[in-house]
């Protein structure tokens, strides 16, 4: 897979004269997780949104390997994204659901999404509706819609909701997987432990501004 550089850039983001996102900037490369850390309502999930090009911007850029959002791309392409429920069709299995949302780009067959089912722990034979599925379920049906077509960039918002302490250890191992596959993963997760075990590199994000850039494991300097 090649090599990218995805960039933020000064990025500024109002709604009705509420600060959202401040001067933020960050780098992240292939091959890596690149967590983000901060307390509810700080601006992780918006951070994700304008990233794959759901917001648009006020000020600042972002930008795949020199390609700019908005410019020279409308959405981020290549991309899977896990960013709060995925919406599903409640009245299609699993399988359906995932064939039809291959259908769309034609990147991957059924063969692929029956194994990217039986990755994220769910029988791709299973005939029970989206609806009936419990909510770990719904999870892993989606982070298995954002992994199933091997994109360059994942951006993956919360992926542990709902997930028991074997869905969390499943989820884990793929998501080290997919970096091993050269994927650049942006990753939030409130939980500190979790995020820090996975991460290459987190960015603290506090009421709309990255405030600190770490490596975990590494101790601090004293200040
Ligand atoms: N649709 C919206 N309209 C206006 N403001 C919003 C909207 N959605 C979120 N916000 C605000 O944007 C800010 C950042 O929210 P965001 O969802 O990015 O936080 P978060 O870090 O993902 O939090 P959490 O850990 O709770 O998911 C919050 O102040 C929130 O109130």
């Amino acid at each position: 897979m090649r090599e990218i550089e995805l960039r933020v850039t000064g990025a500024n983001k109002k709604i009705r004269g509420n600060v959202i996102l401040e001067d933020v900037s960050l780098t992240m490369h292939s091959g890596k997780i690149c967590g983000l850390q901060g307390s509810n309502g700080s601006g992780k999930t918006m951070l994700m949104r304008a990233i794959c090009g759901l917001i648009r911007l006020d000020s600042g850029s972002v930008s795949v390997s020199g390609k700019v959002l908005g410019k020279d791309m409308a959405f981020l392409e290549n991309t899977g994204i896990l960013i709060e429920s995925p919406a599903f069709l409640n009245g299609y299995t699993g399988l359906q659901n995932l064939m039809y949302l291959a259908d769309i780009q034609k990147r991957v067959g059924r063969e692929e999404v029956r194994q990217t089912l039986t990755r994220v722990g769910l029988d791709p034979d299973d005939k029970r509706k989206f609806r009936k599925y419990s909510l770990g379920m719904k999870q892993r049906l989606g982070i298995a819609a954002a992994i199933m077509e091997k994109n360059e960039i994942l951006l993956i918002d919360e992926p542990f909701n709902a997930l028991d302490v074997d869905g969390i250890e499943l989820v884990k191992n793929i998501l080290r997987e997919e970096r091993e596959r050269g994927a650049l993963i942006v990753l939030s997760c409130h939980e500190r432990q979790l995020l820090e075990s996975l991460s290459d590199e987190i960015y603290v994000i506090q009421s709309g501004r990255i405030t600190d850039h770490l490596i975990p494991g590494e101790a601090k300097e004293p200040e």
